[in-house]
């Protein structure tokens, strides 16, 4: 369960008094989740989520997250949107964080994701990185090529603990990332973590996205290959072609991808593969005994890696024309 900052009633109704969301009749912390601390608020308005941000989320770029949503939303994307307080701030403060509050989604994330679903997931995307197009603000990729070598420098000296092997095999696949990655690509604003807990349905029906608290500015083909290693592997860790061709048709009915995008995407999906085996790992090492907050494998992204690492081209993932 993702609560790292707990609350008390006494501050949260004084919390809620600056904004006109009505009186508070019950909250709960949210099992789900393992960035920031969530709680589910009713109140005589109606269902809200609150949000403290905690140690991923830099205050100072809360303004990109929060004005991401406003933009998104405006373009029709469903994504839930931050209510202002009385003085029109779109952040506040509860027991020592960062603390926003923000609307309820309706829907549910799907635990076993079909084909079907990750064509939606596909178009979803590419709606997204059409609808971000002229959203004033800049936030560069905190977690790409210089932001993983210092999260690898805090944990290489214990990933053997892990796994035998893996502080050679990381540090190789570092140096083979630092000179295949590519530049030139298409950029843009990239939701950088649409896994499926991230995506809600209504049904077989995408409802909403949310938690855009890694989007930031990057290659849009490399938020593609972010959606392959969270949509399209299966749980005894094999690539399901099926659902990649679904996810990549989706995604290129709305925006095609370019010939280079095609031709990076094995390249793409190992350094996303490594992202989150990175992150996971650093909190696999960190994250105290008894923490409220169920840690994820970083093993699974080991495995995603090195089958990325033995794909010759676009057209294993399901490409048709690659
Ligand atoms: N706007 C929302 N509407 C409905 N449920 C939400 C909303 N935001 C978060 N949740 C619930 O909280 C959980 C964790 O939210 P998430 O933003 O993914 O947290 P974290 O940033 O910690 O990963 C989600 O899986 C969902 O159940
Ligand atoms: N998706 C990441 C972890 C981030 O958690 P989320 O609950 O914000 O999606 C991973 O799986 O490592």
């Amino acid at each position: 369960m993702a609560v790292y900052t707990d609350i008390n009633e006494v501050d949260l109704k004084a919390f809620l008094r600056q904004y006109d969301a009505g009186e508070l009749m019950s909250y709960k912390g949210i099992a789900e989740g393992v960035e920031n601390s969530n709680f589910l608020l009713h109140t005589t308005a109606g269902s809200l989520i609150l949000t403290l941000y905690e140690k991923r989320v830099e205050k100072a770029d809360l303004p990109f997250f929060l004005g991401l949503m406003h933009h998104l939303s405006s373009r029709g994307v469903n994504c839930p949107l931050p209510l202002p307080r009385h003085d029109g701030a779109l952040l506040g403060e509860l027991s020592g964080r960062p603390a926003a509050l923000i609307t309820f989604l309706e829907g549910m994330w799907l635990r076993k994701p079909e084909p079907a679903h990750c064509r939606e997931v596909g178009k979803a995307l590419a709606e997204m990185h059409l609808a971000c197009d002229g959203f004033a603000l800049r936030r560069p990729n905190a977690l790409s090529l210089d932001g993983w070598q210092a999260l690898w420098a805090k944990s290489a000296g214990r990933a053997d603990e892990v796994l035998s092997g893996l502080r050679e095999e990381i540090g190789g696949e570092l140096a083979f990332l630092e000179g295949a990655w590519p530049k030139d690509l298409p950029e843009g604003v990239i939701h950088a973590d649409l896994f499926p807990d991230n995506v809600f349905f209504l049904g077989d029906q995408l409802s909403g996205l949310i938690d855009f608290y890694f989007a930031c500015n990057d290659m849009l083909a490399y938020d593609v290959s972010i959606c392959l290693n969270a949509w399209c592997f299966e749980k005894d860790g094999s690539y399901n072609i099926t659902k990649g061709m679904a996810l990549l048709d989706g995604y290129n009915a709305v925006r095609p991808l370019s010939a280079a995008e095609i031709a990076a995407l094995p390249v793409l999906a190992r350094g996303s593969a490594l992202r989150f085996f990175l992150t996971r790992l650093y909190d696999w090492l960190t994250t105290p005994e008894g923490a409220l907050v169920v840690k994820k494998d970083p093993i699974e992204y080991l495995r995603k890696l090195r089958f990325h690492r033995q794909v010759a081209s676009a057209a294993e993932y399901g490409l048709a024309s690659a």
